[in-house]
């Protein structure tokens, strides 16, 4: 098997080497590309590889019909249809950790030349003028700089600001004042971050719920002559406030280093001398560069081979530790999941699913994904994964619990799934036996002892003699070879199930000759 790979922004050389290296991985690299041109040719690609500059839209996801994963090599993923992505199945990676010192050195840089107001000095010197008494500065030492954002970026800036002596006021909505003081912080409010920094710096994501934050009303609540950083992403600060705002002098001075719009060659903020700026270098240093190469290559040949990755994006991330404990339990879930597919006819309306025994103290959301992967993998094929399993589920307004309990029925783990539909419950369980694999034990109220795979054969019937042997001659008859029957009942001449593997699919016209038997009720196909 062999993949192909587009990358579409430019990325180190050395850091898609692992990549490259890859005898079973078609690499192209196309950076000019009209989005045209891509939207043309998406659909030849298992795997597109991006920075800021490529536009993943949700029209570009939709052509790319033989995607599977994208790899965002840096942090912020705004400029990928992350909804689009995971309705479509497509796991999204980034770089997390690759380039937060670079943009936190980037930040540093951009915080002294604004106060040292370096740019202008140097373009006035660079154009053989000597004007001393025309840069006046202001010095960092004992300055408030107030951080919106306290993440991975935030956090970094804010260890260098101290460095420079300052103080460092932060608010992040996952930041306590517990944390604050051990990282030798301020933990205030947004309100009262803002109106207390004399430099302000944003490291938030851009989100629906960070779009403007900064605007005109921030500005208004700011001290005069504060001075504004962005080396985040364009459309966390209000541009046309900013600009106001510089033009009324509230603000002494911005550096900015995204923009709203990029290239940002005819933003109006350009025009203001007090205004610093830089087209988006956060992340362009050498150590970066191959770093987040490196991450996102990495996680894209995993996913290709092996199906898991270390920085999803559209995944909730499970930690390796976790993952070698629950690994395991996937094939089971899905399995089981898949068959309890073959016992419901009718509309599911609900899935409840129970993690007993040694499953009680660990995650088991990526269970529950296969679970309901195999569930409904019947109506949507291959194009149900782990990634969009539970969104498929929620858009045919399937419910899905999932809950632990202690009472495994004797068995060291259990995983039951039950089912409803508008005509009444089906449930399955299953475990994993110490050095025997995974079995299916029970069917709906019925024992059972089987491996899930192969061809299955379910019966409902009633109990009475002579059945088992009109069912064996029968099957017999029909040339289906039958390698393990077993029985149960849930009362003596009651209802009863019968449940034998057989070598190969059982034809239509055999399945109708079954349904014909007066002691049949209900016979189900299997193909796990
Ligand atoms: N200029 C450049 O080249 C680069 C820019 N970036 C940008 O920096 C952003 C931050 O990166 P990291 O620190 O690695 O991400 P992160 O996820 O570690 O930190 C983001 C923080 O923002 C906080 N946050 C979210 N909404 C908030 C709000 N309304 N108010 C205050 N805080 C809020 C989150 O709780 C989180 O702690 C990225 O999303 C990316 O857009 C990242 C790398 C390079
Ligand atoms: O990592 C990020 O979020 C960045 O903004 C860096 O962008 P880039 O990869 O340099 O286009």
């Amino acid at each position: 098997m062999s993949y192909k790979i587009l990358i579409s922004d430019p990325l180190n050389d050395d850091g898609i080497q692992p990549l490259l290296d890859r005898d079973d991985m078609l690499i192209d690299i196309q950076t000019d590309l009209t989005d045209e041109q891509l939207l043309e040719i998406i659909s030849n690609y298992d795997a597109l590889l991006v920075r800021s500059q490529t536009q993943v839209t949700r029209e570009l996801i939709e052509k790319g019909v033989n995607l599977k994963i994208i790899g965002r090599a840096g942090v912020g993923v705004d400029n990928i249809d992350l909804d689009a992505a995971t309705e479509n199945g497509i796991i999204v990676v980034n770089a997390p950790n690759a380039n937060t010192n670079s943009a936190a050195e980037h930040t540093m840089a951009m915080m002294m030349s604004l106060s040292r107001k370096i740019p202008q000095a140097y373009a006035s010197l660079k154009s053989k003028r000597w004007e001393r008494g025309k840069f006046l500065g202001t010095e960092l030492k004992g300055k408030t700089l107030g951080i919106v954002g306290l993440g991975r970026i935030g956090a970094e800036v804010a260890f260098r600001a101290k460095g420079q002596r300052m103080n460092v006021i932060a608010f992040d909505p996952f930041l306590t004042e517990e944390k604050a003081e051990q990282m030798g912080v301020q933990y205030g409010t947004f309100e009262e971050v803002i109106q207390a920094g004399d430099f302000i710096t944003v490291h938030t994501p851009l989100l629906k719920s960070t779009k403007h934050l900064i605007n005109a009303d921030a500005f208004k609540q700011m001290k005069d002559g504060v001075h504004i950083l962005n080396c985040a992403r364009g459309g966390i600060i209000d541009e046309e406030a900013l600009y106001d705002a510089v033009v009324s002098k509230k603000v002494a001075g911005a550096a900015l280093d995204v923009f709203e719009e990029e290239p940002a060659t005819d933003n109006p903020l350009l025009e203001l001398p007090e205004v610093i700026v830089t087209p988006h270098l956060g992340a362009s240093t050498v150590e970066a560069q191959e770093n987040v190469a490196v991450d996102v290559s990495h996680d894209v040949i995993q996913f290709l081979e092996e199906g898991s990755v270390q920085n999803p994006v559209n995944l909730p991330s499970v930690p390796k530790e976790i993952l070698s404990k629950i690994e395991p339990y996937f094939h089971l879930a899905e399995k089981l999941g898949r068959f309890l597919s073959y016992l419901t006819e009718d509309v599911i309306r609900g899935v409840n699913i129970s993690y007993s025994g040694d499953l009680t103290d660990v995650e088991v959301a990526p269970l529950t994904r296969n679970a309901v992967r195999g569930l409904l993998r019947r109506y949507h094929g291959i194009h149900i994964n782990d990634v969009n399993a539970l969104y498929l589920a929620e858009r045919k307004d399937i419910t899905v619990n999932e809950n632990k309990t202690m009472n495994a029925k004797g068995f060291t783990n259990l995983i039951n799934i039950e089912v409803t539909t508008d005509s009444g419950k089906h449930q399955v369980a299953g475990t994993l036996l110490n050095g025997l694999g995974a079995r299916i034990v029970k069917v709906d109220h019925y024992r059972v002892d089987v491996t899930p795979e192969g061809h299955i054969v379910f019966i409902y019937h009633n109990d009475q003699p002579g059945v088992i042997g009109k069912m064996g001659n029968l099957l017999g008859e029909h040339d289906v070879n039958i390698a393990t029957m077993q029985v149960d009942r849930a009362d003596v001449g009651g209802d009863a199930v019968m449940l034998l593997k057989v070598d190969k699919d059982m034809k239509e016209d055999t399945l109708t000759v079954l349904e014909q038997l007066e002691e049949i009720k209900a016979v189900r196909t299997i193909n796990l």
